[in-house]
């Protein structure tokens, strides 16, 4: 038995499913749950001492690769000064202004510890802005696991065949309208009673695999939100920093009222942001009536973490090289699936998603006619190959600077390889 079945078994008493997380499990996928111990630049290490080249990358942290040398000096330094102080420090004055200097609209932000609490909050904060209490999500978008917004979810929601989730009582969704993605009369149609405080969704999708919104899906929410007095709010947990060299909202030119972050913006450590429009922010406690807290929020650890990334991210032009290296993906897999009827790809900055199916879907229905069992064989190959992909076909694959070209290629021979094989 390898160590890692090893720590599986035993994890499963005390864990449940073994894992702090479902898409963890590798339940879509089959074959039992890795355990690691080491990460550093594109490569994981597990316990049983086997590399693996890795495009999971922490879902989505870890756009320099893994242990930055210049991030894990930055956190040492902060572990000598202090992990945390329940009270207010300069770092999170630091990121705040390194973010709104960079973010377009991003007026004022507050900081959390994970992408749930942005999107939980951001909900809050808009029903409290507009005194409504509706609001819209998109089918396969996926914001967290908070009650109101576990209806019809991507990843790992979708991964285990859930619409939503046990334990959430009625009233709590009765609130959540659901859209179709890229669909903007199913928006329309729901606006038009008046009721709706917020549309939230991700601009680029990457919780039912990667989809992009059209632009003028996303150009029409900007005009509906106005039009219906609703806020827009981008959940850009997972897309900022991957499919522009800051946001979806500078890839499209437009600006939501409201944005989340989460992810790259801490490094790997826990973090997340809400932010944007200040006469909205200003409603948020001690100043306004809607409340928002956390024992950990602005943790000293996590902002020097989350500067430092983001410092580097911006100084080095990052984005170029893993804009460019997904390109270089992108160019290669289109040449190996030419012809192909049961294989399409899609690829926007450092995000990827190989879909088994014929043609790119635009909304999660199109997604759901995807060959799942396939998906699973591939990830199997891939993993013999010593390859990680993010164990489900509703996850995107995320690329780094620590990648290569080299490490690229290994990808597309697995995946030529993996093609001739299983026909
Ligand atoms: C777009 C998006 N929003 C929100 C979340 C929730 O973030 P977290 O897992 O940090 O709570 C995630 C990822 O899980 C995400 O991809
Ligand atoms: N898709 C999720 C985040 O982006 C996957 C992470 C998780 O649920 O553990």
């Amino acid at each position: 038995m390898s160590l890692s079945n090893d720590f599986y078994t035993k994890a499963k008493d005390l864990i449940p499913g073994g894992v702090d997380s479902p898409v963890r499990a590798f339940g879509a996928v089959g074959g039992d749950p890795l355990f690691f111990e080491k990460a550093k630049g594109a490569y994981l290490t597990s316990v049983d001492g086997d590399e693996y080249l890795d495009f999971v990358l922490s879902w989505g942290p870890a756009v320099l690769g893994h242990a930055h040398p210049e991030v894990v000096e930055a956190v040492k330094k902060q572990a000598d000064a202090a992990f945390s102080f329940g009270m207010s420090c300069p770092l999170e004055y630091e990121l705040a202004k390194l973010m709104s200097e960079t973010i377009k609209g991003l007026e004022m932000v507050r900081f959390v510890s994970s992408g749930t609490e942005a999107t939980m909050s951001a909900i809050r904060l808009a029903r409290g802005a507009t005194g409504k209490d509706q609001f819209i999500k998109f089918e396969g978008c996926y914001h967290g696991h908070s009650d109101g917004l576990l209806v019809k979810a991507g990843s790992g929601v979708s991964t285990f065949g859930t619409a939503s989730s046990a334990g959430v009582p009625e009233g709590y969704t009765a609130t959540t309208r659901t859209a179709i993605y890229n669909d903007l009369e199913s928006v329309e149609t729901i606006l038009r009673d008046g009721q709706t405080a917020a549309i939230i969704l991700e601009p680029v999708a990457g919780n039912m695999g990667l989809i992009p919104g059209d632009k003028d899906f996303i150009l029409g929410l900007r005009r509906l939100c106005d039009q219906y007095e609703a806020l827009l709010i981008f959940d850009e947990v997972m897309c900022a920093f991957r499919v522009h060299e800051k946001t979806a909202a500078d890839l499209y030119g437009v600006t939501p009222d409201l944005f989340c972050f989460g992810k790259v913006i801490g490094g790997g450590l826990p973090v997340g942001a809400f932010g944007g429009r200040k006469d909205i922010m200003l409603n948020l406690a001690p100043l306004g009536p809607v409340y928002q807290a956390g024992t950990l929020s602005g943790n000293p650890l996590a902002m020097a973490a989350g500067i430092k990334n983001l410092e580097v991210f911006l100084r080095d032009k990052v984005w170029e090289k893993t804009n460019q290296l997904g390109q270089y993906l992108n160019d290669r897999v289109q040449k190996i699936i030419e012809g192909r009827s049961d294989v399409c790809f899609n690829q926007l900055g450092s995000m990827f998603t190989l879909f088994f199916k014929g043609s790119l879907p635009k909304n999660m229905d199109e997604v759901g006619e995807c060959d799942f069992d396939r998906f699973g064989r591939f990830f199997q190959f891939a993993l013999k190959n010593h390859i990680l992909l993010p164990p489900s076909q509703y996850e995107a694959n995320f690329l780094s600077s620590a990648h290569t070209e080299k490490d690229l290629d290994h990808y597309l021979s697995t995946l030529e390889q993996f093609l001739k094989e299983d026909q």
